[in-house]
């Protein structure tokens, strides 16, 4: 596992925790956190208690336990503008001060990019926290005005021919005539390429979608400059989608970066490049930009700590989408990922189109009882997010298990596999929902259904297309545990893996790819791909169970922030990020 520097640490008077602080704010901090606290387990009691049900319909319902929360909070300490969000959300904002790569990012665009820099600011420290805090949306007045650049409300700026992208271009640079030294350029030899890009692991056999696999090529006399900024010069060797099989094993793109202008000196600059040249997609200001991590998972967030691995050699990863996936690489393709507490867990891959993966060495032998036994109390019948064309429909036409949304908070157990979710997974844990235990009895079972809400299908639904930003937000994956054995039936079925047409029975279990249920048995499947569009070949279902009970869980994890954290969950990611962050 990478090790990096957290990201730097929170200023004084931005309402953060810092070692000034005084006995007073001491005491509203402990009452802010038993408020923040309250507020998160009320929400998803109510929710519960109202039934909210959970999966997109029929041929597709989604699960989310969730419902639109205001969010309460004492009074914050000092002035407050007009608006401006309370305490219990400067607390959590705290907790993860400049905690988001997308601020650290943008705060270094700001710096040297003046393109649009005075129509897209933030005028304060604490709007990329609040932004991850889901400020934008449950205080648009304040944060709309205020943090502008946080809450993603820039315009792209004007495009000015074929390689303008979403970020200032660099100043300075002749974009024709690098465009031409690229192509005088000798292509790399299958030896460079072989002693300088150990990236066959990291490709697949088809395009996963949004991945970009980049080495850097030894440099030639013009890059030799030790005085030069990071990467000016450097060469790049790009497999654009991961994809070995459109160049024969060999990069789709070659280029050199800029040395005028200094290079990329910011990752908005680095990123603007990267756009340019692979053609990303402008798809609007709500969308997260895409990131640099090591093959790995360690997030990069300045040009410095992606220039340092790829000098040493080490091949990294470009997520369109801004979150870190598992590249897939081939069917059974292992990797071995460090867990918090030391050992080892397995990443097996079953399936590309879609990308499941099966994970060994996860769960510890008590855990999938006691999450039976705290959720068994509570079981109820699981709902359904009906869509537009399945209104009026009832939730067990597509689904007969019960279930419940099993809070982590305040149980060691559960708090551990929380922080092992995470450290799987290479995602916050603030952007989790709670562990959704089910239970199907006998001939139950899920008809196939996305785990995603395409907000296209929930036109009538404001509220659907607010919680996913019109497209921007949403699950990005289920980690999948399976709590029980079951003597016969309960597989969880993926009709259209190996790229297979939709079905026409969604209950029908016997094509694709079906992963039968063991006690202990962890499974991960991917709703978007990297590039943060939504995977509809990531149909799946539970088929009936024929004999037994299955007791099984939904982690869900977005690719934003949920609407809510605990203030456990909080911790848990300023853990992580001082890990798995790097700055350097
Ligand atoms: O039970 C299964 O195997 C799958 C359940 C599922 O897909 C869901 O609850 O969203
Ligand atoms: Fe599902």
């Amino acid at each position: 596992m990478g090790k990096g520097k957290s990201a730097a640490a929170p200023k004084k008077g931005s309402g953060v925790l810092t070692p000034l602080v005084t006995a007073g704010a001491v005491l509203s901090l402990v009452v802010a956190l038993i408020v923040a606290y309250n507020a998160g387990l009320t929400r998803v009691h109510t929710a519960q208690r109202a039934g909210a049900r959970d999966d997109a319909s029929g041929g597709g319902a989604d699960d989310t336990g969730r419902r639109p929360a205001q969010r309460a909070a004492p009074a914050r300490a000092g002035a407050r503008a007009a608006g401006e969000p309370r305490d219990a959300i400067a607390l959590q904002a705290a907790l993860r001060e400049q905690a988001s790569a997308e601020q650290a990012s943008a705060k270094q665009t700001a710096a040297t990019a003046a393109a649009d820099a005075s129509a897209c600011e933030d005028s304060n420290d604490s709007c990329g926290a609040w932004a991850e805090a889901g400020e934008c949306d449950n205080n648009p007045g304040f944060m709309r005005g205020n943090c502008a650049r946080s809450c993603r409300q820039c315009t792209p700026p004007p495009t000015s021919g074929p390689l303008a992208w979403m970020l200032p271009p660099l100043a300075g640079v002749d974009w024709a005539a690098l465009d031409a030294a690229d192509r005088d350029e000798p292509p790399p030899s299958d030896d460079d390429l072989a002693r300088h890009c150990a990236v066959a692991s990291l490709l697949s056999p088809l395009p996963i979608r949004g991945l970009h696999v980049v080495c850097a090529l030894p440099s030639g006399p013009a890059a030799a400059d030790r005085s030069a900024p990071p990467l000016a010069g450097a060469r790049l060797a790009v497999w654009r989608d991961a994809d070995r099989s459109a160049g024969g094993g060999r990069p789709s793109h070659v280029f050199r970066l800029p040395r005028a202008g200094g290079g990329a000196r910011t990752m908005a600059e680095l990123l603007s490049v990267l756009g340019a040249r692979l053609r990303f997609e402008w798809r609007g200001a709500q969308w997260q930009p895409p990131a640099w991590f090591t093959p790995d998972g360690v997030r990069l967030l300045t040009v410095a700590a992606v220039s340092n691995r790829l000098g040493s050699g080490m091949p990294l990863c470009v997520f369109e989408g801004g979150q870190f996936i598992w590249p897939p690489g081939e069917v059974d393709t292992a990797r071995k990922v460090a867990l918090p507490d030391g050992h080892l867990a397995t990443i097996r891959t079953l399936s590309i189109q879609p990308i499941v993966l099966s994970i060994e060495d996860f769960l510890q032998p008590d855990e999938t009882g006691h999450m039976i036994q705290r959720a068994l109390p509570h079981l109820a019948k699981s709902g359904v997010a009906l869509k537009d064309h399945d209104l009026g429909k009832e939730a067990k036409e597509f689904r007969t298990s019960s279930q419940f949304f099993l809070p982590t908070d305040g149980d060691a157990r559960l708090e551990d596999v929380d922080a092992r979710v995470q450290a799987l997974m290479r995602v916050p844990i603030t952007h989790a929902e709670y562990i959704q235990v089910l239970r199907y009895n006998h001939n139950e079972h899920y008809s196939a259904h996305h785990d995603y809400f395409d907000p296209r299908e929930y036109a009538s639904n404001k509220h659907m297309r607010q919680e996913t930003k019109h497209g921007a937000k949403n699950r990005l994956a289920t980690v999948f545990f399976y709590l029980s054995d079951v003597a016969e039936g309960g597989a969880t079925n993926f009709p259209r893996a190996g790229g297979r047409p939709p079905p026409h029975d969604f209950f029908d279990c016997s094509r694709g790819l079906s992963v039968f249920p063991q006690n202990g048995k962890v499974i991960v499947f991917y709703s978007m791909h990297p590039s943060s569009e939504l995977d509809p070949f990531s149909l799946h279902g539970g088929c009936d169970v024929l004999n037994g009970t299955k007791f099984s869980a939904n982690f869900w994890l977005w690719n934003e922030p949920y609407h809510f954290s605990s203030p456990h969950r909080l911790r848990a990611f300023e853990a992580y990020r001082a890990k798995m962050w790097a700055l350097d």
